[in-house]
């Protein structure tokens, strides 16, 4: 079989996966007749990822690129220096620390909601009246909530963007065809032809890093000291890293740029995806609503000492179905790779260093050998328990590694918590106040990205306010 790129990813090795459905493993020859493999069965992912999990790195050359942007923080880094650092970052994202965080996702999204209201009918808006381009609000929640949450920081971009620290950072983000290309020629070991281009954006690229770098560093310095001064407890991450005494100031900040590029587009991009799937499913829609408005009631305050958000939103089995269905049909980061760091084997099968592998997420997340003829159907049900009418772990799939979206052993997502809780808040606070249409019915996104992946064109959405639910709270 032969590797190519193909887009959207992960389509190809889905095709794959439905044509070869008792293949565990894959052997794909790729450019100049190198080989590759593909893991698209339990027994080769459990491999690669948990029981032999040291014997694959990430490509050497794409986490080198990011390291320029990310500092040695905790996705680039490999061995004992990663197992250091997960293991005092781990605390921080413990289940007691996320539970401290829904106030705060809480008081976002109810924000956001507001301003999507005004926005809505107001004459200077850019859209037409009633639609809302929701890809344009998202990522600003979403860095405001890893803002808040991650580091201890109101960015304030859903109201304005004059945050010199955000500002810097988005654009080191913005999707640019020069950055593209210098990550590719990079990947390619040709970072050389670069110069010989008519484009700066290396040196761009340098500036650009060194700059955000600088403000963080003040920023974790001053919050340091403030914190030495007032002896308050934050529940952000960075707190606790900084209460923990494990890491220097440079090292903190290698997991500040961590935290904000990890924790960004991902769940921005799956906040776009749910609406997506409850505009194409009406009546899920309005169970949901009906879900939402019986639990949470308008006038309850996320600071009450009577209420607990988090119990309250982790007990919503729709609410929980549908994020958990958003997260496995579209896994934001859809496809990884990993290199074999020395000579091993893959169920037996020996793999020699350097060899190439893929991890098809999204086409696992759909595989009709693992959840059934309905694989690829947005069913939240499959999250509930029949009998009992609560939300279930595993969704009814076959095994522990059906659900990739996170992937799985000591290199998973050690995010997954706060996304998912952030994720609740999100839909909960958005499908509260909105019933949502799309603004064309017949509009089918593609994925689209190399590194996560989003709606292609947007997603402009018909809303329609429903009473003063999000007001009152
Ligand atoms: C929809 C949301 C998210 C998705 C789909 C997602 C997915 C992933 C995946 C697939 C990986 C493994 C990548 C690889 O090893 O190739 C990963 C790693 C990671 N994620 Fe997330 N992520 C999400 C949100 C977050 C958030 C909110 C944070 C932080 C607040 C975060 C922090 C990290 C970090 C630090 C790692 C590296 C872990 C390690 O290598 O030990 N992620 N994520």
């Amino acid at each position: 079989m032969h590797l190519r790129v193909a887009r959207p990813i992960g389509e190809e090795p889905l095709k794959w996966i439905k044509g070869h459905p008792d293949a565990d493993l894959i052997r794909l020859r790729g450019f100049l007749d190198s080989e590759a493999l593909c893991m698209l069965g339990p027994q080769a992912i459990a491999e690669v990822l948990v029981t032999k999990n040291y014997d694959f790195i990430k490509p050497p050359k794409a986490a080198g690129f990011l390291a320029r942007v990310l500092g040695n923080g905790l996705v680039v880094v490999e061995g004992d220096v990663h197992k250091f650092q997960r293991k005092h970052i781990q605390p921080s994202f413990n289940f007691r620390h996320i539970k401290e965080l829904y106030p705060i996702f809480w008081r976002k999204s109810i924000d956001v909601v507001e301003r999507i209201k005004a926005d809505l009918f107001d004459e200077v808006s850019k859209t037409p009246p009633g639609v809302s381009e929701l890809s344009f609000w998202a990522p600003k929640v979403t860095l405001d909530l890893i803002g808040i949450a991650g580091i201890g920081r109101d960015f304030h971009t859903v109201i304005h963007n004059e945050d010199e620290l955000a500002q810097t950072y988005e654009k080191i983000m913005e999707p640019k065809f020069e950055i593209f290309l210098l990550f590719s020629l990079t990947v390619l070991g040709a970072r050389w032809a670069m110069k010989i281009l008519p484009t700066n954006v290396d040196r761009w690229l340098t500036l650009q890093t060194d700059k955000l770098r600088h403000l963080c560093r003040q920023f974790v310095v001053d919050k340091k000291r403030l914190m030495k001064i007032s002896g308050e407890e934050s529940a952000d991450l960075l707190s606790k890293l900084i209460q923990s005494n494990n890491f220097s100031d440079d090292e903190l900040v290698d997991q500040v740029l961590t935290f904000l590029a990890a924790g960004h587009e991902t769940t921005s991009s799956t906040f776009e995806w749910a609406t997506y799937l409850l505009a194409r499913h009406p009546e899920i829609q309005s169970r949901l609503r009906k879900e939402i408005r019986e639990h949470l009631p308008p006038g309850i305050s996320p600071d009450s000492e009577d209420i607990d958000l988090g119990e309250i939103l982790e007990s919503m089995p729709i609410l929980n179905g549908v994020c958990s269905e958003t997260f496995r049909l579209y896994p934001t980061v859809a496809q990884t790779l990993r290199v074999a760091a020395r000579d091993t084997s893959i169920m037996g099968y020996p793999v020699p260093k350097d060899t190439l592998i893929a991890v098809p997420i999204y086409a696992v997340n759909r595989s009709p050998k693992l959840w059934g003829p309905d694989s690829e159907a947005f069913d939240p049900s499959r999250w509930i328990d029949r009998d009992t009418g609560k939300s279930n772990n595993s969704g009814g799939a076959v095994g522990n590694y059906s659900f990739m979206t996170f992937l799985h052993g000591p290199r998973s997502c050690i995010g997954q918590g706060f996304a998912r809780a952030e994720l609740r808040a999100l839909v909960a606070a958005f499908v509260g106040a909105f019933e949502m249409d799309l603004e064309d019915e017949n509009y089918r996104p593609l994925r689209m990205g190399v590194v996560t992946t989003k709606p292609s064109k947007g997603m402009p959405l018909k809303l329609k306010v429903v009473g003063d639910w999000s007001k009152a709270h």
